[in-house]
């Protein structure tokens, strides 16, 4: 028993991986590329990838809409655990990260069912909800620009189901949303602000996760 959630170092970590992850092949060359990555913290953790596939299975997930891409481990873990029935739409600005994520979700076989838009993520999504796709989305994933998430989070909410979930991650933003300082980037108050006003806003239920950065789910009612 503890009142408090441990911290995971470096040996727990790899002990976590070793007794709580299963992957595809694809996902752990994918994993490992993305570590020699300039950007490789972007990266979800292979635990927060199993989270999301558990998530899935729980839900019974078929459309999945995913905000931040990167070189593609959270979509590619999410359309794996789908399977054939899944369909996803990724949204990310980068044309070098996506080429990456395009590559591996091809030798996965699950490149047609991912649409990827690379363009703004406010424009996809505005373009989602014109197009009608309002309550067609089971499970969605904000992990893209800090400062947009409240946009993010109001799209997700007209597009996600009711009963459906929006996962955010990095919501603590290695610990400096407790105690902004003056020389932190903007994100970090933008932050702070967002997950202050989730926890009263009553058109849904949530839960924060202490894992990765941070993970708040929050079920639409
Ligand atoms: C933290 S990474 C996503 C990590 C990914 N979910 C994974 O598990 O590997 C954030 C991504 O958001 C993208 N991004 C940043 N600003 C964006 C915007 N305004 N619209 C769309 N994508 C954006 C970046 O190009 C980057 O690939």
């Amino acid at each position: 028993m503890t009142r408090t959630t441990i911290a995971v170092d470096d040996r727990l970590a790899a002990y976590l991986l070793q007794i709580g992850v299963t992957e595809h092949p694809v996902q752990t060359a994918l994993r490992e590329f993305t570590a020699t990555h300039r950007m490789a913290k972007m990266q979800i953790s292979p635990e927060q990838g199993q989270f999301l596939a558990w998530l899935v299975k729980l839900l019974g997930v078929r459309r999945y809409l995913e905000i931040g891409v990167f070189t593609g481990y959270s979509a590619l873990t999410v359309a794996l655990a789908m399977g054939e029935q899944g369909s996803t739409v990724a949204c990310d600005m980068s044309t070098e990260f996506t080429t990456i994520a395009r590559d591996y979700w091809r030798q996965a076989g699950v490149e047609d069912s991912i649409a990827l838009y690379v363009q703004p993520a406010v424009q996809t999504l505005q373009m989602l909800l014109d197009d009608g796709q309002a309550g067609s989305f089971d499970l969605a994933f904000i992990d893209a620009d800090k400062t947009s998430y409240p946009q993010y989070y109001e799209a997700c909410l007209q597009l996600v189901r009711p009963g459906g979930v929006i996962a955010v991650d990095n919501i603590f933003l290695g610990g400096r949303v407790v105690e902004p300082q003056p020389e932190d980037p903007p994100s970090v108050r933008a932050m702070q602000a967002f997950n202050a006003s989730l926890k009263h806003d009553p058109r849904v239920v949530m839960s924060v996760l202490p894992i990765g950065d941070g993970m708040t789910l929050l079920t639409r009612r």
